[in-house]
């Protein structure tokens, strides 16, 4: 009898669809939104499709009882809760253990997934959720992050943005959002999708009723893995999308109460034609974070730097955290010039372009010194 012969690469399964076999990072989808606007219902609609077989999900519940537990079918071996607390703050922790320790058992030939679900309550901030992935030694090892998927709901969701500010911001930092109950006649999907808009202008928006999306909409994005060379690059500096949201806030400014939520975020772009010196930039950047790192919701985007003509350096930040600097080969659309999106809470975009004005000697139209203007 003839030894058994080695397969040469694993049997296709219904997820290879959305795998990238040359990644050797389990990509992380953090899942978020508003209490009850329809996580569990969307991750449950998710987990009955092929293409997620070989998902693992850690569930965070805010509270004594982890009742999503209760609601999600699957292999109890895949669904992970963590129920003492809040994920963005005490529960931090646990999640590095957990993910840490799904890898072990994952190493070991105990369960097999290829892909990571992190539901959050709906009151985390998902920024110190999405440090611990980038920034935590082990797991940046080991994970990488997919992308931010934030449900809202077309409902109650105009009036939730305004008044919570965790909504706000977990509608901020999203890849892609989820439009939530629009089956139901008092949903105001336009309505809310054009709020949307004003702060997160280039998010693609995919409407669902109880859950019904595609899974590749939300999931594979690749948003963060510099092999695959940053495929939304092109969707993030949709300049459009960001003329356009500007245009609707001053139009409506004098509508806006300053106290809600969504109004205080806001999104903008800023482009600069001459290449940049690298110290200059890493100075600007240093300065931005001192000064406003906490409202420094997210900033992407292209950079030329003088030092590295031709090849534009893709910047990417969440607060305080900037993923390592990754060098594409070539400018998206050959246009190469420095193209940065911010979406701030209460930054003007004047201080911002002082600020780099400033620090890459660029003199700023009215002939005023910024820094001067800056220190004040
Ligand atoms: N009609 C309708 N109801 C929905 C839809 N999505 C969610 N719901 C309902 O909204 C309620 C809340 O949904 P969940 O999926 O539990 O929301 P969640 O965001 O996980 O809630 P928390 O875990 O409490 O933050 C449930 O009663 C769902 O059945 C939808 O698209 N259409």
């Amino acid at each position: 009898m003839g030894e058994p012969t080695e397969p040469t690469r694993e049997d296709p399964t219904p997820g290879d669809a959305l795998a990238d076999r040359r990644d050797p990072l389990i990509p992380v989808t953090v899942l978020t939104g508003f209490l009850g606007s329809g996580k569990t219902t969307l991750l449950k609609a998710l987990l009955a499709r092929p293409e997620l077989a070989d998902t693992a999900v850690v569930v965070n519940e805010f509270g004594e009882v982890g009742l999503d537990h209760l609601l999600l079918e699957g292999s109890e071996e895949q669904i992970v809760e963590l129920s003492s607390g809040c994920l963005c703050c005490t529960v931090r922790w646990d999640l590095v253990e957990t993910l840490d320790s799904l890898w072990s058992r994952r190493a070991a030939g105990e369960i097999a997934f290829r892909r990571i679900v992190v539901e959050t309550t709906g009151l985390a901030d998902p920024a110190p959720i999405l440090h611990s992935l980038i920034s935590d030694p082990r797991l940046a090892r080991r994970y990488r992050l997919d992308g931010v998927v934030t449900v809202v709901d077309a409902v109650a969701g105009a009036e939730t943005l305004g008044r919570q500010p965790e909504a706000a911001k977990q509608a901020a930092v999203a890849d892609r959002i989820v439009l939530s109950k629009t089956d139901l006649p008092e949903a105001r999907p336009d309505e809310v999708e054009a709020l949307l808009r004003r702060f997160n202008p280039s998010v693609p928006v995919e409407r669902a009723s109880h859950g019904a999306v595609e899974p590749g909409r939300i999931l594979g994005l690749g948003l963060f893995d510099p092999a695959r060379k940053h495929p939304d690059v092109a969707a993030w500096l949709n300049a459009e999308a960001f003329a356009e949201a500007q245009a609707h806030d001053q139009g409506h400014r004098h509508l806006h109460d300053v106290n809600r939520h969504d109004a205080r975020i806001r999104a903008f772009c800023v482009e600069r034609e001459r290449p940049i010196a690298s110290a200059n930039f890493s100075l600007f950047l240093e300065l931005l974070l001192a000064n406003r790192g906490a409202d420094l919701l997210r900033v992407k985007g292209l950079v030329d730097i003088a030092e590295n003509p031709g090849r534009p350096a893709v910047l990417h930040g969440v607060q305080h955290l900037f993923h390592p600097v990754v060098f594409l080969d070539a400018w998206p659309g050959g246009s190469a010039r420095t193209r940065l999106v911010f979406i701030v809470r209460d930054i003007p975009q004047a201080w911002i372009e002082k600020l780099l004005d400033a620090l890459t000697g660029e003199q700023a139209d009215d002939g005023a010194d910024p820094l001067q203007e800056i220190a004040r």
